[in-house]
């Protein structure tokens, strides 16, 4: 009877919902039509009109376009969440705000300052609420609801819980992994929403276990901050940078289903613009190109190329040329010589400019064919006025070998150029590196010319950029003229945005990059990539722990405000380069200014395959401290012997107990080909069932089902193998297998009851 009077209650709450619900989809569809016939009433004006109605029309049509496709990107679950308070006053939570034509508001946007409580009430301190209520939306149907009530009465029996909308969370933890994050937004935890709305200004660390939500709390909060201080983020853009290619897209879809669009998403080996490193280092070249002592080597490396001969310098120039059938041929020379010593001044002065190389190289030239030119006059015993002198000093640069040896002497240079030659060339490298490194430090970084780019070679390259500056040729004065282009269309957009109306909605110089030339419409976030002096309104770094000193370096120089979220796990630090704590890092840079947060609740791995993380981390890191997992899974983790294993009968019996869902086998980096090679069918490891991967490469990601194979050969292939093994076993969201060869280490003896 009480049973089933409950389900009368809960029936025409659902009723209740749905019917708010809907009103809220009517109002999506309203906004959404209104919008998209207002755009096409700009594109229908058509192209002609005066350049002042053109330039209306595109900031327009770009507006319109804009909040279009954020209208679309909200439709799912447009609204998750109901609050009531004790005045009696009731707010719906949703990804967007919305409001109707008397201009009430109907919608919360969840990063409105209303919205808070729905995140941050617990039962032992619910604030001003008497309930919370989280809605299930299947499409555009209301199909379920948690409540919690916060009533007083019955506090004793619940205040330990501090889970928020605990059977919602719940609900979303146990769901299969689609092999991409999705946005959490309706479950935010309390300890996440401190890191998420945490101000703007200076450096936050986010510290957490493996699990904890520190991605997705990151992620949520480049939104909030997006939202919060639109004006100064969206003309300097957010950064966020991982670990490498893959997990960029692993996080990909997240900011979108929040509406966001257009933040900048690379990792480490993508940051200097056009070079894709996607190699890893071998642990020792790791080590030291990571270290601090390769900003000089790679200083002394630019100095190296500039260079004077050891005698004087000669070069042997046509004097007199004539035509046999139709081609050019010298018929007399005569060799233009400049002394050693004025060499050496030449080279003196030009550095003493204190420019970047390649900007430095034109006052070289100019030295350089000043005394030929001289020296030239002097043999022909021709007068040597200034005019004359500019007019043989242009003559002379037009022989191929006067520019042969100002390119021996003081060459243009690129990034790539410089550092793929330092790196393959023993000599070169020697020369460079013999103040700041032993002889083998020096040897484990020698490679082949032609080796790929790797992670580490990043912060080199961008090293390099800052020492050799851009070139002062073509490119620069193209730049220069774009430059001047763009300073006249921002002051015309000012003028229009004043006649508007507009000018405190939109930035003028927003409006002038993107309308610019009537040409494609440029994003903040197109801009900054290509653009490798980009200052972004702020960077977030995730998997911080894994960046070398040197890549902090590249990181800090994103982001002269140092307005930075650094999120990682120093328990996780696989790369020997890697942080060890969090002040090594960044002390150089914010002494004293950065803040942590921690995270300690672990939503991804159930307590039994956390237990066995556990072990292997009190073996490995005795001082760090594993989180905490919020539930119980399905299946005991096990070991099984390799010697007994058929792995991909193993993979199939592991995927007919997952269902829906993804499993990893996870492998030493040496054996990942031989075991990948039983899955032939495997592509794109993010979207196939079974991925083989390495250790580094499952960082930061999650399947339901984990294999891990050879968990001896994982903890003994560098000094951070304990490190790699913790992170492996805890990727798992629901099952864990652990294939051994011989014997198990012993800190995985749980698996088999005792150790041993
Ligand atoms: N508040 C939440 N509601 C629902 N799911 C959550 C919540 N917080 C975290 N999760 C889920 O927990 C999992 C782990 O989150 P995430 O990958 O962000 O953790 P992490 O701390 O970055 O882990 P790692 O250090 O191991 O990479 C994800 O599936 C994420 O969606």
């Amino acid at each position: 009877m009480e049973r089933r009077q409950s389900e009368t209650v809960r029936a025409e709450a659902l009723r209740m919902e749905q019917s708010y619900v809907s009103m809220l989809y009517e109002r999506l569809d309203t906004v959404r039509d209104r919008t998209e016939k207002a755009l096409r009433e700009v594109l229908a004006r058509g192209a002609s009109g005066t350049r002042q109605a053109a330039f209306e029309r595109e900031v327009a049509a770009d507006e319109h376009a804009r909040r279009l496709s954020q209208l679309s990107a909200v439709e799912r679950g447009l609204c998750f969440g109901r609050i009531d308070d004790t005045g009696g006053e009731t707010l719906y939570i949703g990804r967007i705000g919305l409001r109707d034509d008397e201009h009430e508001s109907k919608l919360i946007d969840w990063r409105a300052p209303a919205a808070r409580p729905f995140y941050v009430a617990t039962p032992a301190d619910p604030g001003p609420l008497v309930r919370r209520r989280h809605l299930h939306l299947r499409h555009r149907t209301v199909t379920g609801i948690d409540d919690e009530v916060f009533d007083l009465d019955l506090m004793s029996e619940v205040d330990r819980r501090t889970l928020v909308g605990e059977a919602a969370l719940l609900a979303s933890l146990r769901r299969g992994r689609t092999g991409r994050m999705g946005d959490v937004v309706a479950t935010i935890q309390t300890e996440q929403d401190r890191v998420i709305r945490s101000g703007l200004p200076g450096v936050l660390v986010v510290q957490g276990g493996p699990g904890t939500g520190k991605t997705v709390a990151a992620l949520h909060r480049a939104a909030y901050l997006l939202y919060a201080h639109r004006a100064t983020l969206e003309r300097r853009g957010v950064l966020v940078i991982g670990p490498n290619a893959m997990f960029s897209r692993y996080i990909s879809q997240v900011l979108p289903s929040l509406g966001e669009t257009e933040v900048v998403l690379s990792s480490t080996g993508e940051l200097h613009p056009g070079v894709h490193a996607t190699e890893e280092d071998l642990p020792a070249a790791a080590v030291v190109k990571g270290d601090l002592r390769m900003a000089a080597v790679v200083e002394k490396a630019v100095a190296d190329r500039q260079r004077v001969p050891p005698g004087d310098l000669e070069i042997a120039v046509p004097v007199r040329t004539s035509l046999r059938d139709g081609v050019e041929v010298v018929v007399e020379e005569m060799t233009v010589r400049m002394g050693h010593a004025a060499c050496v001044r030449a080279r003196d002065r030009a550095r003493s400019l204190l420019r970047p190389h390649n900007l430095a190289r034109a006052a070289f030239v100019r030295q350089l064919l000043d005394a030929l030119a001289r020296d030239e006059a002097a043999q022909l015993d021709r007068p040597v006025d200034e005019e004359d002198l500019r007019h043989s000093a242009k003559n002379l640069w037009q022989h191929r070998a006067v520019r042969d040896a100002v390119d021996r002497l003081w060459p243009e240079l690129t990034p790539e150029g410089l550092i793929g030659e330092l790196l393959s060339d023993e000599e070169l490298l020697r020369s460079a590196a013999e103040p700041y490194l032993t002889e083998a430090e020096r040897a484990v970084l020698l490679r082949q010319h032609d080796a790929p780019w790797t992670a580490g070679d990043v912060p080199l390259l961008d090293e390099a950029a800052e020492f050799l500056g851009e070139d002062d040729g073509p490119a620069r004065r193209r730049e220069r003229l774009a430059e001047r282009r763009r300073q006249a269309e921002v002051t015309y957009a000012e003028g229009v945005l004043a006649i508007n109306d507009l000018g405190e909605l939109m930035a003028a110089s927003d409006v002038a990059d993107r309308h610019r030339d009537g040409g494609p419409l440029v994003t903040t976030a197109d801009r900054a990539v290509r653009d490798r002096d980009w200052a972004y309104g702020h960077v977030i770094v995730d998997e911080a722990q894994e960046l070398s000193a040197m890549a902090w370096r590249t990181v800090m120089r994103r982001v002269p405000t140092r307005s930075l979220t650094v999120v990682g796990d120093i328990a996780q630090t696989g790369s020997a380069a890697g942080a060890r704590s969090w002040g090594e890092m960044l002390d150089r840079y914010v002494k004293g200014r950065w803040r942590e947060e921690r995270l300690l609740v672990n939503y991804r791995t159930p307590v039994e395959i956390m237990d066995v993380a556990a072990d292997v981390l009190r073996a490995v890191a005795p001082d760090q401290a594993p989180p905490e997992s919020v539930r119980y899974g399905e299946a005991a983790p096990r070991a099984v012997r390799a010697a007994d294993t058929d792995l991909r009968r193993l993979a199939e019996s592991e995927l007919r107990q997952i269902g829906e869902g993804r499993l990893a086998i996870v492998t030493p980096d040496a054996r990942r080909a031989e075991v990948a090679a039983l899955f032939p069918e495997v592509t794109d490891p993010l979207d196939a069932t079974v991925a083989v991967l390495t250790v580094v490469q499952c960082k930061g990601l999650e399947f339901d089902a984990v294999v891990v194979v050879d968990p001896g050969t994982i903890l003994g292939q560098s000094a951070k193998g304990g490190q790699d093994l913790y992170v492996a076993i805890t990727r798992a969201t629901r099952r864990l297998t652990v294939v051994y060869e011989g014997a198990l280490p012993e800190m995985l003896g749980r698996l088999i009851g005792s150790p041993g």
